[in-house]
């Protein structure tokens, strides 16, 4: 349907995808350009229309969120009218014309403003370039409008990294020519400021094209700014291809003797380069639209309770508890925190204030704002303060017996409709929730330490848990900020059960030989955070241990036929190496370099390893590669044929924020399907399984099998069963 036009005295405004209800963020797709540019040239052929107001459409809160990312392909061929075409038409209207942004023009929808003779916003509106978190460059024109009405420092920063500007900051920096006072519509705001520049001579209006402007500042630095920040950026290999494209194309903004349409041809050709070539930016894009299928509700899920209630318990202030506290807090919830150790209180209490305080230190909130937040928290030592609660999140220690006592009591305590959830990251959720009167309202809130930085959620869903209680459990941790997965009740859950076999396999390779220090290195290279001993230094190796001597498999008493090292045991039972919170693990820390978090090389450790197993062998980093992170993803499949979690996309943003894997290269799954191809890891999983059958991780998963078989993708295969299912 074509957008409206409407008449506001001889200004006509026109709406971004006006009617296109399906198009929630006015992204600039086929329809969207197609109907904008015939309204465009109406108006401007409309004799009676002085001055011309580009908008946000009235079903969507957005501006625009620049070009329509469904569209991307690898021949790089967009359907005409282009982009192009749409801001150069725009850009060669001789009336006055003034984009009103409302909410936030991102990408392509920024760039569509900046070919606008103006620019004003709502104070609340953001604007921005994130192209790069989606492995290219802006492509629109807005790595050369962008230097020459701020400044190449300005471009430099913001389109590098992609963060969204707030209004004041884009007024400041020349971005904007306006924003609207508080209480006045920015169209109407908009519309004023375009009669007002109708009175402009045609030279003034002219002026305001882009392309007749120099590039401001002082321009002789301006490749000395560019050379530094390719340095600070990441390599081109791990993950920057496209920021280091983006500074390419900046350069050329202040190129001496360079027309304006040339360099619109460089910022084309090293859009369309990285479009058409670069496998990071393929991962990238995949990783945008995965995060919104993990995080959304299923198809056909009931709608999250609405208004969303607001008053929280949470259970348990040690440093876990009192980061999910901070997290309700900082949404604005109303939190009472218990604990029914007094001292333990008063430590809880101590650490969310530091966590907002930390957040006024980093400028994520006023002063004002963190007061106001901590106003909200009542302390207790009693449970029975929970009794007008709507959510209680339990994160007490991990005793399975105490989860039940707790949920025992909260039974007769907290109303009807009140959910009770359970932060355990290692026991069974059904069991737990199991023991109240009404089960259906129980669940899991898997948390990551630390709680109030990590942003990754695992939802676990018990055999219990209602339609309802996932719905409103995904709107908490949505409201929170959180990215909420939601996953099955199984050993690990999702995360940590792909772990164990990572961790367990490299430990079989420092027994053969590798160096601790080599296989991390092998897992850096590939992108990801840090390797599976700087994690176990992390997470603490005693809480392996302890678990694996609950199995009864610690200290000689794993099972006839187990594939088992007792490396990670006796570095723990023989040299008290428990990792970073004793100042040594798999490495050494020192207190006075990098807050004691930096591993160094322990001369320690790989005497002691050398005295156990002799030289070893010699390992090339793919195989460190495969031998840890393959038995990682064949656990991924077993989780995805069992029903753990619904989709690869789960996983793959599970481990992106949860595990620190590189989003350039999309998750642990995407790169198993799309980099490495699922032939290769079953082939190299089933030689393994011939060479140390005994250990479950290298058994290839039916899924697997039946995929290579089938020669399909494993999104295809979750695409196809998907079509019939509710929740999972
Ligand atoms: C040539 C040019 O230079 C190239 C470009 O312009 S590339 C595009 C640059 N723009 C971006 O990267 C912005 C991407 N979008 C966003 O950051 C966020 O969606 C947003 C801030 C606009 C809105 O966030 P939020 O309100 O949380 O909604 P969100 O769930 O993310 O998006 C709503 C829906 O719009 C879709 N969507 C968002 N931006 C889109 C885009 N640019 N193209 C296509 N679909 C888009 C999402 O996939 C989602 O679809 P779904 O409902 O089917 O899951």
């Amino acid at each position: 349907m074509l957008g409206t036009a409407r008449r506001f005295m001889s200004t006509r405004v026109l709406k971004i995808a006006q009617g296109i209800e399906k198009n929630r963020v006015n992204s600039l797709g086929y329809e969207t350009r197609k109907n904008l540019l015939n309204e465009i040239n109406a108006a401007n052929a409309d004799p009676s229309v002085k001055a011309i107001v580009i908008a946000g459409s009235d079903h969507s809160s957005a501006f625009s969120a620049g070009a329509d990312i469904t569209e991307f392909n690898a021949s790089g061929e967009f359907q005409r009218p282009s982009l192009h075409d749409l801001i150069e038409t725009l850009e060669a209207v001789e009336k006055p014309t003034v984009a009103a942004i409302k909410g936030v023009a991102l990408g392509g929808g920024l760039e569509l403003a900046l070919a606008c003779k103006y620019r004003v916003a709502d104070p609340r509106a953001r604007v921005g370039l994130p192209e790069v978190h989606l492995g290219i460059i802006p492509g629109a024109g807005g790595t050369q409008r962008l230097p020459r009405v701020s400044s190449v420092k300005f471009a430099l920063d913001t389109i590098t990294s992609g963060r969204m500007i707030k209004a004041k900051e884009a007024l400041d920096n020349n971005v904007l020519d306006g924003v609207a006072p508080d209480g006045q519509s920015v169209e109407d705001f908009a519309s004023s400021f375009a009669l007002s520049a109708a009175d402009n001579s045609p030279q003034d209006l002219a002026d305001r094209n882009l392309s007749t402007r120099t590039v401001s500042g002082d321009a002789s630095g301006n490749d000395a700014m560019c050379d530094a920040a390719k340095e600070k950026l990441p390599q081109p290999h791990m993950g920057g291809e496209a920021v280091h494209g983006a500074v390419d194309a900046i350069k050329a903004s202040y190129e001496p003797g360079k027309s304006f349409e040339e360099c619109i041809e460089t910022e084309m050709s090293i859009f369309m380069d990285l479009l058409a070539n670069s496998a990071q930016g393929r991962a990238r894009r995949h990783a945008f639209f995965a995060e919104r299928v993990a995080t959304g509700l299923a198809r056909g899920a009931p709608k999250p309770s609405s208004p969303l209630p607001n008053k929280v318990g949470v259970i348990g202030a040690g440093t876990m508890g009192a980061g999910i506290a901070t997290c309700f807090l900082r949404a604005g919830y109303d939190v009472t925190l218990v604990d029914v150790n007094a001292e333990g209180l008063v430590r809880g209490e101590k650490i969310v204030k530091a966590n907002l305080s930390q957040d006024v230190k980093r400028g994520r909130a006023t002063q004002e704002r963190a007061d106001k937040n901590l106003s909200m928290m009542t302390p207790s030592t009693t449970l029975t303060s929970l009794s007008g609660v709507d959510l209680v999140v339990e994160a007490v220690f991990e005793n399975m017996d105490l989860k039940k006592k707790i949920f025992k009591e909260l039974d007769g305590i907290v109303g009807e409709h009140t959910i009770l959830c359970t932060n355990t990251s290692t026991l069974d959720i059904d069991e737990i929730g199991g023991v109240v009167k009404d089960s259906s309202r129980t669940m899991g809130m898997h948390f990551f330490s630390p709680a109030n930085v990590m942003k990754l959620v695992e939802n676990v869903q018990s055999k219990h848990t209602s339609d309802q209680t996932i719905s409103d459990v995904t709107a908490h941790t949505k409201k929170i900020g959180k990215i909420g997965v939601l996953v099955g009740n199984c050993d690990g859950f999702v995360g940590n059960r792909m772990v164990a076999p990572y961790t367990g396999e490299a430990a079989f390779c420092v027994e053969e030989g590798a160096g601790v220090g080599d296989v991390d290195a092998a897992i850096v290279d590939l992108g990801c955070a840090i390797g599976p001993f700087t994690m176990g230094d992390i997470a603490g190796n005693d809480i392996g241990y302890l678990i694996r001597q609950e199995k009864g498999w610690a200290d000689g008493g794993a099972p006839a036929g187990l594939r088992y090292t007792d490396i990670p045991d006796n570095i723990v039972k023989d040299l008290g190496r428990i990792g970073q919170k004793a100042g040594k693990g798999w490495y050494d820390y020192d207190p006075e370099i990098g807050k004691g978090r930096v591993p160094m090389h322990s001369e320690e450790v790989e005497k002691w390893l050398e005295a156990q197993r002799g030289e070893g062998v010699l390992f090339e980093d793919k195989d460190l590669v495969e031998r840890s992170l393959f038995p990682l993803v064949n656990e991924g499949f077993k989780i995805l044929e069992e029903g753990i979690c619904a989709r690869p996309e789960h996983i793959d943003i599970i481990y992106i924020y949860g595990y620190g894997w590189p989003v350039w290269r999309g998750g642990p799954m995407y790169w198993a399907d799309k980099e490495v191809g699922l032939e290769h890891v079953l082939k190299t999983t089933e030689r393994y399984y011939e060479k140390y059958g005994g250990s479950d991780w290298w058994q290839p998963s039916q899924l697997l099998v039946d995929l290579v078989k089938e020669g399909k993708s494993v999104y295809k295969w979750a695409d196809d069963k998907s079509k019939n299912q509710s929740k999972l």
